[in-house]
């Protein structure tokens, strides 16, 4: 049974003594999130965006079209729009962007889960920006991590997110003579619990309103429609969701629609657009309106920027009285329950029960409680939903 043997708690390696002496045997667990900048000036704004759309997974142009056209005319503008957008929402206590906050906390939360002493070791990045995929993939493995599970922290599956979080990852992994074992996670659209508490989230966050909403939008950040039609799952998976989410709330897609915010460019984007459908609701004599961002794990200046204040002031000029945002998920207790299910589905025949197996021991192991698969029907159940009005 020595292979059983239960990794020793060992604070972590300074880094010049882990370099030679590796504790080998550990899982590390990397969350990775989309990015943010360092600051909100125009100069951190515009390496940020610099990075982001030099991505060919998300401008699909040839850079030797894209790159002028981004180093030129972009990048001499946009960073005004988006660091006034940062700024509106920068957290001045621990001076950073919330998205960088509440991925901090979500790993923070998974590792009480997941200490050290279990012999996994959980860390967070961000595709763009700080800290990296390469440079935590490098200290995980310092830290003697010889498998490690990238969970990228996306619910619905984009070549534009996840892949390209997983292409980080590998091109890190070329640049390495001793490469640890890799797994990357799926997408959970209809993960139960990644449903039961967004579900739960609108429940309270409505619950707690003095009035009541006539509907209930829920909106994801777009895409461009020529990347769906090249084969991205990404409307389908978000229409999974919120069929998902509307069994769990009981409310039909007329009480509950689906739109898609933060068109980019100039090509048509995923429609129904959130800006143009609620200013249209509110022409139409809606008066109370809330939304909901459930593509979003952790908030950031597309929520509460772009419908916090963007969306909510279109509402309010067109005529609408009330509107209110439903927080994401952050730091609630249903996200670590729902990362740790996926940590270990993950992790399944690396760990027996709770004890890291040593690599390469042909174990099967298993882990549990988990039951979820990635399926085309949710099994989320349907209690009550928010007080809305009938269809
Ligand atoms: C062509 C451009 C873009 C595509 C495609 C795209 C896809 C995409 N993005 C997210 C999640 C987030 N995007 C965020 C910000 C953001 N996104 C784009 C452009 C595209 N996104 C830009 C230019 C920006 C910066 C803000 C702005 O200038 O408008 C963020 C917020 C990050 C933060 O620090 O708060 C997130 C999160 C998804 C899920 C997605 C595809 C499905
Ligand atoms: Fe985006
Ligand atoms: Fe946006």
């Amino acid at each position: 049974m020595s292979h059983l043997t239960r990794q020793t708690l060992r604070p972590a390696l300074p880094s010049w003594s882990s370099r030679f002496a590796r504790a080998n045997g550990r899982i590390g667990v990397l969350l990775v999130n989309l990015g943010t900048p360092d600051a909100p000036g125009y100069r951190a704004v515009r390496r940020y965006l610099s990075e982001f759309l030099s991505d060919r997974r998300v401008i699909e142009a040839h850079p030797l079209l894209w790159q002028p056209l981004l180093q030129g005319m972009i990048l001499a503008t946009r960073p005004f729009r988006t660091g006034a957008a940062y700024r509106a929402i920068w957290r001045n206590d621990t001076d950073e962007s919330p998205l960088r906050s509440f991925t901090r906390a979500q790993a923070t939360q998974l590792a009480v889960r997941w200490p050290a002493s279990s012999g996994i070791v959980v860390d967070w990045a961000m595709r763009y920006g700080r800290p990296s995929i390469a440079e935590r993939l490098e200290t995980l493995t310092a830290q003697g991590c010889d498998r490690i599970l990238v969970v990228p922290l996306y619910p619905q599956y984009s070549a534009t997110t996840t892949a390209s979080v997983n292409d980080a990852v590998f091109r890190a992994l070329m640049r390495m003579r001793r490469q640890p074992a890799v797994r990357t996670t799926p997408s959970f659209p209809d993960h139960p619990l990644y449903v039961a508490a967004v579900a739960e989230r609108i429940r309270t966050t409505l619950g707690r309103l003095d009035w009541t909403p006539e509907l209930l939008i829920g909106s994801f950040h777009g895409l461009p429609r020529r990347y769906v039609q090249a084969g991205d799952p990404y409307p389908a998976e978000c229409g999974r969701t919120m069929a998902a989410l509307r069994r769990d709330l009981g409310l039909s897609p007329r009480q509950f629609p689906m739109t898609f915010q933060s068109r980019f460019g100039r090509d048509r984007w995923l429609e129904p657009a959130t800006e143009a459908r609620v200013a249209t609701l509110a022409a139409r004599g809606v008066k109370r309106l809330a939304v909901v961002a459930p593509g979003f794990l952790a908030d950031c200046v597309e929520t509460l920027e772009e419908l916090g204040c963007g969306l909510r002031e279109t509402f309010l000029r067109a005529g609408g009285e009330r509107f209110c945002l439903v927080p994401c998920l952050n730091d609630e207790a249903g996200i670590t329950a729902l990362l740790d299910d996926i940590l270990r589905n993950g992790i399944a025949g690396w760990i027996d029960g709770n004890t890291v197996l040593p690599p390469g021991s042909g174990q099967t192991g298993h882990v549990s409680p988990s039951h979820w698969r990635p399926s085309r029907t949710s099994s989320a159940s349907a209690p009550a939903g928010p007080s809305l009005p009938a269809a």
